[in-house]
């Protein structure tokens, strides 16, 4: 009687990569679905800021956090980061760049000299559900593809979660054979207020966007969970007095709608009632001070 045998278990990093807007991530988000919830680790990796985890049958994906790679401002900050950049992608084993169908610029050509380590690298053309001329797709990719030795190319939208597992698939052919690192129902092992935080930021960048400049963050003040209610004050940080009307919006809406949109994610994320301040302070020149940097969490 011959025993079946299962494919060895594959696990591994990787980092999601692409210029700002490009769907990095919404695509995130269709992959390892919207809930985020948080529980122990299985072993201690301590080589890279864990943004979530996907686990199928026969693979675990660990995905790593790159912050966006800059090439807009100068400044320490974006050396910085860049530098982050730079150390994660030579240190993971899957690098996926995700790009806009059809829409090839400088800031997607920017990321490919940061592209030469080892890992294998998937182009994800996202967006396709925009796309009116189907066939154009063919001479894009085949342009792109001259441009970067690209492991392998998906078609994918992840607003419409399409194509999702072929690019899962193409990711997981990168993995080393590996035991998982994380519990199978793993999806972040982040803290949860910095979670929030986040959720806090992508409600900025969504009902703000460019008129924002790069240069703010959010920073949670105050955490105070009660029986029934949890207490929450987050400031907001900018780098110029003209920035801050910018978020309050007229009469105050936009911030409120801000806050308002932050608090319905952060109650679901935590299951509890929540009440959510957002303060606005202005500290000049901060994201020049790499000490400050560090202070907020940026390494
Ligand atoms: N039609 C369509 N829109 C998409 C798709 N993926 C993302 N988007 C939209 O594109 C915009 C940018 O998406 P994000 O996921 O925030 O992009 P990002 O690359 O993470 O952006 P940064 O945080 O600026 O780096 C949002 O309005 C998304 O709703 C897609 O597959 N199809």
């Amino acid at each position: 009687m011959s025993e079946e045998s299962s494919p060895a278990f594959r696990c591994g990093f990787v980092a999601i990569v692409g210029r700002p807007n490009v769907g990095k991530s919404t695509l995130l988000n269709a992959l390892i679905g919207a809930k985020v919830s948080i529980v122990s680790r299985k072993a201690q990796t301590t080589r890279h800021r864990i943004h979530g985890v996907l686990t199928r049958e026969h693979d675990q994906f660990v995905f790593v956090d790159t912050p966006g790679f800059q090439t807009r401002h100068g400044g320490t900050m974006n050396k910085m980061m860049n530098r982050v950049v730079t150390q994660t992608l030579s240190d993971v084993d899957v690098v996926v760049h995700v790009i806009e169908a059809g829409k090839w610029s400088d800031g997607d050509a920017n990321l490919l000299p940061l592209m030469k380590s080892q890992a294998r690298t998937v182009l994800a053309v996202n967006k396709t559900d925009l796309l009116k001329d189907r066939e154009a797709m063919y001479p894009f990719v085949s342009k792109v593809m001259a441009k970067h030795a690209y492991d392998a190319v998906v078609p994918v939208s992840a607003a419409k979660s399409r194509q999702l597992d072929d690019l899962l698939n193409e990711i997981a052919a990168g993995l080393p054979e590996n035991e998982p690192m994380f519990e199978a129902d793993t999806l972040t092992d982040r803290p949860v207020r910095f979670i929030a935080g986040e959720l806090i930021r992508e409600k900025i960048f969504r009902l703000v966007g460019d008129e924002l400049p790069y240069g703010s963050t959010v920073v949670i003040e105050q955490w105070e969970e009660t029986p029934k209610l949890t207490r929450i004050a987050a400031c907001v940080i900018v780098e110029r007095d003209s920035h801050k009307p910018i978020l309050l919006g007229t009469n105050g809406d936009r911030i409120k709608r801000i806050a308002t949109e932050a608090r319905q994610d952060i109650a679901k994320l935590i299951d509890s009632s929540v009440h959510l301040e957002i303060y606005i302070k202005v500290r000049k020149g901060w994201a020049d001070r790499e000490s400050q940097l560090r202070d907020l969490g940026y390494e």
